[in-house]
C-alpha cells in the first residue's frame, strides 16, 4: 500500500479551477517534489492535503485511510505535518517551547494534572523537554533551546519550523518552499538536513520548491503542476528533461 494516494483531486474558487484532476502516489520513505510556475496550484494542493481547504472533487488516502475533507488537527493526528511558505513560529516563545507545542500529539497529562501541577505533570514535562531537545539536536539547535524563536537567524527559523512539524510525529512531512529566502550556503545546509531527517525520523517528505538545485539534488520523484493540472510526473531526471516541462517552466 502506498503512503499517500490522491485521486482526481480538484478545487474551484468561484469561477477559478485552481486544481483539477490531480493524481499523486507517494511510497513510504520517498522524497518527492512538487514544482511548477507561480500560481500553478501547489500550495492549494498542500492546503487540501492538510484540511485547510475542502476539495470540490477527489479523494485523499493516507496509509489506506480516507482523510478527504477531515479537519486539520485530525489529519495531523493521522500523520501529516507541514511547514508554511511564510514562517509561522511563536516568535515570543523559546526554541524549546516551539517544539514542545508540536509534541502534544504524543504526550498527554490531562487537564487536571496540568492545572494542579500533580507529580505526573513534572514527569511528562521532563520527558517532553528531553524529546524536544533530541529533535532540536538533529538540527544543531539544541544549544539554542532557550533563545526566543524570533531571535534566531532566518535559516534557523525555517529549520525550527521543520523541527516543530516533526515533533507531531508525522508519517508524511509537507514542506512549502523550505529554501525560500535562504542564501546558497543555507540552502546547501538545508538539503543535507532534509536528507538527514528522512533517515533519522523515517519520515516520507513531499516538498514544494522553486530552487532547482535543491529539487534535482534531493528529490527522487517530481510532479509538475501547470495551471492546476499535472504537466509531468515521474523520476526527477525524466521530468526535468521532459520538453513540456522545459517549455512551460524551466525555460528553453
Ligand atoms: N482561497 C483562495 N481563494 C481564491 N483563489 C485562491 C485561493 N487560494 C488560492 N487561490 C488561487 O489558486 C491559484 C493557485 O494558487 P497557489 O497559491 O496554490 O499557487 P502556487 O503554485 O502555490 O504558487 P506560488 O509558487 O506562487 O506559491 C492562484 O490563482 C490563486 O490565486
Amino acid at each position: 500500500m502506498s503512503l499517500l494516494e490522491v485521486t482526481n483531486l480538484g478545487i474551484s474558487f468561484g469561477g477559478l479551477r485552481a486544481v483539477d484532476e490531480f493524481n499523486l502516489t507517494i511510497e513510504q520513505g520517498e522524497l518527492y517534489g512538487l514544482i511548477g510556475p507561480n500560481g500553478a496550484g501547489k500550495t492549494t494542493v498542500f492546503n487540501m492535503l492538510t484540511g485547510i481547504y475542502q476539495p470540490t472533487d477527489g479523494k485523499i488516502f493516507l496509509d489506506g485511510k480516507d482523510i478527504t475533507g477531515k479537519k486539520t488537527a485530525e489529519i495531523n493526528k493521522a500523520g501529516i505535518a507541514r511547514t508554511f511558505q511564510n514562517i509561522r513560529l511563536f516568535g515570543d516563545q523559546s526554541v524549546l517551547d516551539n517544539v514542545k507545542i508540536g509534541l502534544h500529539n504524543s504526550f498527554d497529562y490531562g487537564t487536571a494534572t496540568g492545572i494542579f501541577r500533580l507529580p505526573k505533570y513534572f514527569n511528562v514535562e521532563k520527558a517532553m523537554d528531553d524529546k524536544a531537545l533530541e529533535i532540536l539536536s538533529v538540527f544543531g539547535l539544541d544549544k539554542e533551546a532557550d533563545v526566543l524563536a524570533s531571535n534566531l537567524p532566518y535559516g534557523k527559523q525555517r529549520e525550527l519550523e521543520i523541527a516543530r512539524a516533526l515533533a507531531t510525529n508525522p508519517k508524511l512531512l509537507l514542506l512549502d518552499e523550505p529554501a525560500a529566502g535562504m542564501n546558497p550556503n543555507e540552502t546547501k545546509d538545508l538539503m543535507n538536513t532534509i536528507a538527514l531527517i528522512r533517515k533519522e525520523f523515517g519520515v516520507t517528505i513531499l516538498l514544494i520548491e522553486h530552487d532547482m538545485k535543491l529539487v534535482s539534488g534531493i528529490c527522487e520523484k517530481l510532479t509538475v503542476l501547470n495551471f492546476g493540472r499535472v504537466l509531468s510526473q515521474g523520476q526527477t531526471t525524466d521530468v526535468l528533461n521532459d520538453p513540456e516541462v522545459i517549455k512551460a517552466y524551466l525555460g528553453e
